[in-house]
Formats: C-alpha cells, structure tokens, sequence
C-alpha cells in the first residue's frame, strides 16, 4: 500500500509467489564485475512457481523469506513472470526507497492496480502534485487538535461496544475487534450521518472492497472475476452513499459542520485555493476507510491481544495493567487524547506488535531512475532503471544486528535506555514507512489501538483468560488471519 500500501493485503500472495521463486534457486550469480563499476543486484534462479508452495506451507513464509535473505543477502533480484523484483532489506540500503524524490523511484507504476478500488480523483488516479496535496488533507485531518476530538468520539464509541459484552461469556476477538475497528472509524471519519443510518452496508462494502485485492489484482486490476465485480458494485455503491452525505453535508452546514474529518476533506482547499471536488471527497473518505477501519488497525488490534495474553509475555500484561492503575489512580475514568499519552508502556506493546506483525508486509517502488545501493557488506550494486524495488518489512523490522533477540516479544526495546530503533538509525522501524511517504495515519492509529486496549485492560481486570493453544496457533500463521482466531473468557471477579 504506497497508498498502495493497501498492497499489504493484496501482496501477501504476490510476495509469497516471489518468495517462491527465490527459494527454488541455488547458488547467487554474483557478477564478476570489479568494485570499480557496481554490479546489478544478484539475481535468483528462475523456478516453476508452485514448486516452492509445500515447503512453503511446512515452513511458513517468514521463514522461507528469511532463509532467503540469509542465502542471498540484503540486495537481490528476483522475477516474476515478466518482472524483476530487486528487494532491499535493512537500513543500510533503504535510504533511497524512502527518501528518493517521487521522480526517481515512484509509487505510481506499481500502485495502478489500486485505482478501481479507491475510485476517480485520488489517491494513484491523479498527478504526482495533486496527490501530496491530498495526502496532506488527510495529515491535517490527524492533527492534535482533530485527535483530541476524535479521542472523545473514540472512547463513546468503545465503551459502547463494550458494554454490551456482558460480564462473562467468550467472544471471536478477531471478529469483534474487526467490527468495533469499524464503528470506531465510521464514527470519527464519516460522522453521524454514516453511522446512524447505514454502518451495516457500508462496512460490507468495505469489505467487499478489501477482499477486491488479490494477486492477480495487482497483474490484471480489471479481470472479470467475481471478486472484481463484488468490488466494482461496491466501490460503485459506496460512491453513491458518500456523495449523498457529502451534498447533505454542504448543504446542512453551509459554513461550519461537525468536527468529525468528512468535514476537515470538505473544508480542504489546494495551495492555487480549489476546494476539494464532491468526486475527491469521496475518494479520500474511501481511502481513509481502507487505511483506519479495515485490515491495518485490526490486525494490530488483534495481535496485542494475541501476544499479551500469551502466557510467556504475561509480565508484559502486568507492566500495561500496572499503567492502567496508575492512570486511573491519577484521573479516574478520565480516557482522553492527553490521558491516552500519558500511557507509554501500551504505546510500546502496541509498537513492538507492529514490528513483529506489520500489515504492510511489503512496500514497493518503481525506479524511473538507476541508483546505487552499499550494503553493510561494503558491496555496492546498482538498481537499473525500470525495475520494481521491494522492500519487504516483515524482515526489516526484525534484524539481527538492530534488533536484540527479535524475534522476541519485547516492548522494553523501545523504553528509555534502549531505543533499539533510534539507535539503528533512520529507516531502522519502519511498520509506519518512513520519509517523503510515511504515514500520515500513524497517531490515529495508535489513538484507536490504545483507546480499544485501555478498555480492554481494565475489563482484563475483572479475569481474562485465554485459550493459549489458539493464540499459538493464531501468531504461527501469519497468513491465515481470516481463519484461526484467539478466544477471550471474561468472568466476574472473585
Ligand atoms: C496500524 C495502522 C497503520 C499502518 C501499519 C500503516 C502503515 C502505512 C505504511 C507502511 C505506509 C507507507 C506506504 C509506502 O511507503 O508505500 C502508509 C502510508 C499512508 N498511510 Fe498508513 N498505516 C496505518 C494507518 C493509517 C490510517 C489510520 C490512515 C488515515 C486515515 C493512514 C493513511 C495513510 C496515507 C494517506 C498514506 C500515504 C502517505 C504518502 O504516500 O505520502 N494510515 N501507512
């Protein structure tokens, strides 16, 4: 998902169908050319594609992606069908995937794909000045001031939710938190309007619009499959209802609406003073949707639960129940934007998920220009010009040589006196991207994420118990998220 980050859904099986060929081969090619003009990245064996899925299925991707990286290095090309891939991992050799100018390494060639699914005039659908500009009214959207008032929309709405959970019984986390994700965005982004009156179909539709991504999405974005028709009707559908809301909008409050972020997009205006189009709106309310009420925020929602309530980081739970006591002692039920800051150690619980589970496992680039890469190594390899660069997150964020131990669940690693991640340097987390396109989402992200688990942490009070063999399993397999599903069992206090 560049915004194409939504590839992260979509490019679980475009990675695993990379991954595969890169297993098949054998030894790197290097290049024997000298140190004097740089090499192109060494480049994998080709394979037959399905030959690697067995022991892709046995080992699990990361672990095949990981081997991979171990044989080949942290620069290596692989294909894909007619494609080269080169994939950069680790800091060393990230600073030009994140930094480069748009006009040398873009998101553009890679991420038209995501065009049918955000709509007309946005997002990868409009030119290299206009998108930055739309991006920005996003950023704006997620400003303190906005946060603030979104926190209070946040905590009705959670509290809600929970409330009708009862005192005991056992609940499909996965499934609840997807749902409440949801409620929680429809109610800071879309306002009342959405929300009172027609959540249910526009969450379907959202889905629908999620599910739209598959691999062969990314190859052929107009294929007449049922999942590109279920998304063409829904994506045709939510456009409908949103330019409804947005006439109402205007014409209810002609000069000052709600302070919700429809209304932020609507009062948006470009730098020449445009105002931002009906078409726009509901574009950026579309790709908002996507971006804090489906896959990213859930996910990470889903995994905290899965990895606190895990018997071996049951210290980890104490240490965020702990917090959850001081706050309270301190404010009471007060949960608002300055109290949820206050509240690091879930802050960290909530970064180190991130950096074991990224939703965007992969991001990627198109390289209009060729450039040079130096890795640790001191080898040096030039990209060409016109290949696809990946750079795969889901082994980026767990490096030996910045991270200690990481594969271990450690929030500590970012607590005063370690910061693992500043002292690895620039582009060493990268769960949120990083330069020109880094999130503008992430505190918002974290607000909701923090806000779901500052209730869910004070209900853990009462009793939580887990069923650990579901959640081993569920934090074993990565790629099966719609499947294997953690269970809470809330029970009264003794
Ligand atoms: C846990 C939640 C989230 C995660 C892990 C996440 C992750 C990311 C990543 C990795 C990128 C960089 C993509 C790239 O470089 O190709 C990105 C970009 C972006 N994200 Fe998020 N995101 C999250 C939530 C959100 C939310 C809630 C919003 C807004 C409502 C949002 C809006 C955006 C936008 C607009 C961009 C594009 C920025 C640009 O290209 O300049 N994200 N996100």
């Amino acid at each position: 998902m560049e915004l194409a980050t939504v590839l992260w859904v979509a490019c679980v099986p475009i990675f695993l169908a990379i991954v595969s060929t890169m297993m098949a081969r054998r030894r790197p090619m290097l290049s024997q050319t000298t140190k004097l003009s740089p090499s192109p990245p060494p480049m994998a064996a080709e394979a037959p594609l399905l030959g690697i899925l067995p022991v892709l299925l046995a080992k699990g991707p990361l672990q095949v992606i990981r081997d991979a990286h171990t044989e080949m290095g942290s620069v290596f090309t692989v294909r894909l069908l007619h494609r080269k891939v080169t994939f950069l991992v680790g800091p060393d050799v990230s600073s030009h995937f994140y930094q480069g100018l748009d006009l040398e390494i873009s998101q553009d060639e890679v991420s038209q794909f995501t065009i049918p699914t955000f709509g007309p005039g946005v997002a990868f659908d409009v030119d290299f000045a206009t998108r930055p500009e739309q991006f920005r009214f996003f950023g704006d959207a997620m400003k303190p001031a906005k946060l603030r008032t979104y926190a209070g929309l946040m905590v009705r709405e959670v509290e809600e939710y929970f409330a009708r959970w009862g005192q005991s019984g056992t609940v499909d986390l996965k499934q609840e938190l997807e749902h409440l994700v949801t409620l929680v965005a429809s109610r800071c982004l879309f306002g009342e309007e959405v929300r009172a009156k027609m959540l249910g179909e526009v969450a379907t539709h959202l889905r629908e619009l999620n599910d739209g991504m598959r691999l062969v999405t990314i190859l052929f974005p107009h294929l007449p499959i049922p999942a590109h028709r279920r998304r063409d009707r829904a994506r045709a559908r939510l456009g409908e209802i949103f330019s409804g809301v947005v006439s109402s909008r205007k014409a209810s409050y002609p000069d000052c609406g709600p302070d919700d972020m429809l209304q932020c997009l609507i009062d948006s205006r470009y730098k020449d003073g445009r105002a931002t189009t009906e078409t726009e709106v509901v574009g950026m309310l579309v790709v908002s949707a996507l971006f804090a009420g489906q896959h990213t925020s859930s996910s990470t929602s889903t995994w905290t639960g899965a990895r606190l309530l895990a018997r071996a980081n049951s210290e980890h739970l104490r240490a965020a129940v702990r917090e959850q006591e001081r706050v309270v002692a301190r404010h009471g039920d007060r949960v608002d934007y300055e109290v949820l800051q206050e509240m690091d150690t879930l802050h960290r619980c909530v970064k180190e998920v991130l950096r074991l589970h990224p939703p965007a496992m992969l991001l990627l680039r198109h390289a209009r220009r060729s450039f040079t890469v130096r890795t640790r190594e001191d080898d040096e390899y030039e990209v060409p010009e016109g290949r696809t660069v990946a750079s795969p997150l889901v082994l980026h964020n767990r490096l030996l040589y910045v991270y200690m131990d990481p594969e271990r669940y450690e929030p500590d690693r970012f607590g005063p006196g370690r910061g693992e991640d500043v002292a690895g340097g620039a582009f060493s987390y990268t769960a949120f991207g990083g330069g020109r396109h880094a999130c503008v989402g992430e505190a918002f992200a974290y607000m909701q994420i923090k806000v779901i688990w500052t209730a869910l942490l004070n209900i853990s009070r009462l009793r939580v118990s887990v069923d650990c063999s579901a959640v081993r399993s569920y934090a074993a397999c990565r790629f099966a998220l719609g499947r294997i599903v953690p269970h809470f069992g809330l029970s009264k206090p003794h």
